[in-house]
């Protein structure tokens, strides 16, 4: 049994249900604005969106960029928000984030930092690409090592790997240079286990929905966006996005495919500055 693994059991005859929300940006005041959206608000109007579904998720995954001021009252924020929908939360660090402050903060009934999620035919995996004071990412060798071994713990679950950053450009320049340095590398390289079946991101602030050829089949590629502001797709200079904030709902089958949507908040409440040119 490896450590830091966390276990739940689903119906058999159930597929693994997840909702993913990214990137809220909090500060600690709740009136703050990252370029004209109130991250606080944008961010309760994703939760609710969800709520008023009634979903059955099984698990709520948050992958990073969780704080915009890295204050720890940014993370109770974040906290409070989760514990009141009564679901378990996994989240993972982002280039936004301080890894040391959100241990300590992001502590709650139900949320937790393990890497090792193992649910019904499924184990998903939390890997943090982040590199310390830097926007852009790397998968280092130790979170390498937790795919190998987590993998030969559980050879005949299916593997959703989830980190904060894209492993492949995103055709944004100003974006891209900010991307998972060593994406390709990581693809080659995860797409030799048959086990893996989808790699899931944030950071992008944009959907993804894509496939990745491998040698076992494709795998899809998906990123989500941010429960704040948007990113413009293919936009070489940085450039806002009028869509508005949303999640992601994901469910696992046991076979190994994926089923999936982007959902987003109804209405146009959440509209950004659109002169500005960077945060
Ligand atoms: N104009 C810009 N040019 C390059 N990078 C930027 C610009 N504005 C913001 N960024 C950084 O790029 C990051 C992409 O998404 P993040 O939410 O991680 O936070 C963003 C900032 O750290
Ligand atoms: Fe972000």
């Amino acid at each position: 049994m490896l450590k830091d693994t966390v276990h739940y059991s689903v119906a058999e005859s159930e597929p693994v249900r997840l909702v993913q929300v990214t990137d809220p940006h909090l500060f600690a005041d709740p009136e703050g604005q990252l370029l004209g959206v109130n991250t606080t608000q944008s961010f309760q109007a994703v939760l609710n969106t969800f709520s008023a579904t009634q979903y059955p998720a099984d698990i709520l995954l948050a992958t990073g960029d969780i704080s915009q001021d890295y204050s720890p009252e940014s993370y109770q924020h974040f906290v409070d928000k989760i514990e009141a929908l009564d679901l378990p939360c996994h989240y993972l660090p982002g280039n936004h984030d301080d890894p040391r402050l959100m241990a300590v903060r992001m502590q709650g009934d139900h949320v937790f930092g393990q890497q090792i999620i193992d649910i019904g035919p499924w184990l998903i995996l939390m890997l943090d690409s982040t590199v310390r004071g830097k926007p852009g990412g790397y998968l280092g060798e130790k979170q390498f090592e937790l795919i190998d071994a987590a993998v030969k713990a559980y050879p005949d679950k299916h593997v959703l790997l989830v980190m904060h950053h894209n492993p492949i450009l995103m055709q944004c320049a100003w974006l891209d240079q900010h991307c998972m340095a060593n994406g390709e590398d990581f693809l080659a390289r995860t797409s030799r286990y048959p086990q893996v079946k989808g790699v899931l991101w944030g950071h992008v602030h944009q959907q993804v929905d894509k496939l990745h050829p491998g040698p076992h089949g494709d795998i899809p590629l998906m990123a989500t966006p941010s429960t704040c502001i948007q990113f413009k797709p293919l936009s070489s200079y940085f450039a806002l996005d009028t869509v508005q904030p949303g999640y992601r709902l994901l469910e696992l089958s046991g076979d190994g495919s994926i089923r999936t949507n982007v959902y987003r908040v109804p209405g146009n409440r959440f509209s950004p500055d659109n002169e500005a040119s960077g945060y």
